[in-house]
């Protein structure tokens, strides 16, 4: 039996504690069980007592005196007094870079780590190298983490088999941002007639694509911290700020405070991203926001370029990713596409790290 702790029940962990009271109905559920033990989000924690907690109920005993005041340090003390550290998975589903920073804590207590949060995987080089090790040690527990580069889609689960099995990783290219892909595939479609920009920001916002700061997506931030995870695992030990970033926001928008300033001003730069579009509609060509990992030349990049119809980041549908791996087995690149952000596909990544950490917690 894998118990599962959840941090940051909001779009993502929501989804996520839907799909465990989902799969306890299965019937692989009875050979590999999961339950769900402690829910914390920034204000309020609970446990489960005698039995787990009933993932239909827990808003409401959130919301109830039965949960205590959120305290992290108390949250994994309690964890540890109920449950076996190693029979227990950790899941991160906040965006928040300190309770990243207690990683390494929890893996030294014995928990296993799941998270789709990228802040510790693209922080410090030092960081990675000690998350990292936790791969080769005997009996350590799993720290995972595919949602964090392409949601749910198999990404870094084939770029380590490619690198376990002694793959030489040449180059790593694609749109690995959710957002910026419904952006620039809804905005540049091959006509000028669609929505305005920030129309179409206020609609990926909506569908559960963007960060919880929208400033993360069109900064290039979220792109680039994808894109250090990518060449770490490929080889490269680079730090965040040694990428190439092209920051798409217009220079007078950059300094805007929160989050719902930057949206309420969007609408004002419309114009600048239309001219950005007409110039690449005149040439014949799409936008696309896009990464490329050069391990080879040891050039990383993120940016915004313009690609003619008949390449195949121009065919992409609206919110997908396409993330292709050029190495010595695969020197015609091995390519993996399909949705790139929303709440279920990345609940279903962490759910798949889930599975994985049942099967050999059992
Ligand atoms: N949306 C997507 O398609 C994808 C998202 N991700 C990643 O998934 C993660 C979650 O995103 P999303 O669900 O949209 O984020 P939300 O903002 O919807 O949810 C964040 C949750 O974290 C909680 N939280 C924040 N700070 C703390 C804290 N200090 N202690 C405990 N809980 C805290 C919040 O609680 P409260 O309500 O109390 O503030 C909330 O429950 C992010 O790291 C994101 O990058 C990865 C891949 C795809
Ligand atoms: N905001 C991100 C979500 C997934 O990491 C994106 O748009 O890709
Ligand atoms: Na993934």
């Amino acid at each position: 039996m894998l118990s599962v702790a959840i941090v940051g029940p909001g779009l993502v962990g929501e989804a996520l504690i839907k799909m465990i009271h989902d799969y306890s109905q299965s019937l692989r559920a009875i050979t590999v069980p999961i339950q769900l033990v402690a829910i914390t989000n920034s204000r309020k924690m609970i446990f489960g007592d005698s039995s787990p907690i009933n993932p239909n109920e827990w808003k409401s005993i959130i919301s109830s005196d039965k949960a205590q005041p959120a305290d992290i340090p108390a949250f994994i003390k309690q964890l540890a007094q109920k449950h076996v550290p190693g029979k227990t998975a950790i899941i991160d589903c906040t965006s928040n870079e300190s309770i990243a920073n207690n990683y390494l804590e929890w893996l030294n207590l014995g928990f296993n780590v799941i998270t789709p949060n990228k802040k510790a995987f693209s922080g410090s080089i030092d960081l990675w190298n000690q998350l990292r090790a936790f791969r080769t040690k005997q009996g350590a527990p799993l720290i995972l983490h595919e949602a964090t580069v392409g949601a749910g889609l198999p990404v870094l689960s084939t770029l380590n088999n490619l690198v376990d099995s002694g793959d030489k990783i040449i180059k790593v290219e694609g749109i690995l941002s959710g957002t910026l892909s419904f952006l620039f595939c809804e905005f540049s479609n091959g006509t000028l007639n669609g929505k305005p920009f920030s129309e179409i920001v206020k609609i990926a916002k909506a569908n559960g694509f963007t960060e919880p700061d929208p400033r993360d997506d069109l900064s290039g931030l979220d792109v680039a911290r994808k894109a250090t995870i990518l060449a770490r695992i490929s080889g490269a030990n680079i730090e965040l700020d040694q990428l190439a970033l092209e920051n798409i926001v217009p220079e007078p928008l950059r300094p805007t405070p929160t989050a719902d300033e930057f949206m309420s001003k969007l609408p004002e730069f419309d114009d600048h991203f239309s001219a950005l579009n007409k110039a690449a509609y005149e040439k014949g060509e799409v936008l696309r926001y896009v990464a490329s990992i050069d391990i080879e030349n040891k050039d990383y990049r993120v940016e915004l370029k313009s690609f003619p119809k008949s390449h195949p980041f121009a065919s992409l549908s609206p919110g997908d990713n396409i993330i292709s791996f050029k190495t010595k087995y695969f020197p015609n690149p091995l390519t993996i596409q399909g949705a790139g952000a929303g709440a279920e596909v990345t609940s279903f990544g962490i759910f798949c790290d889930i599975l994985k950490t049942a099967e050999v917690s059992k």
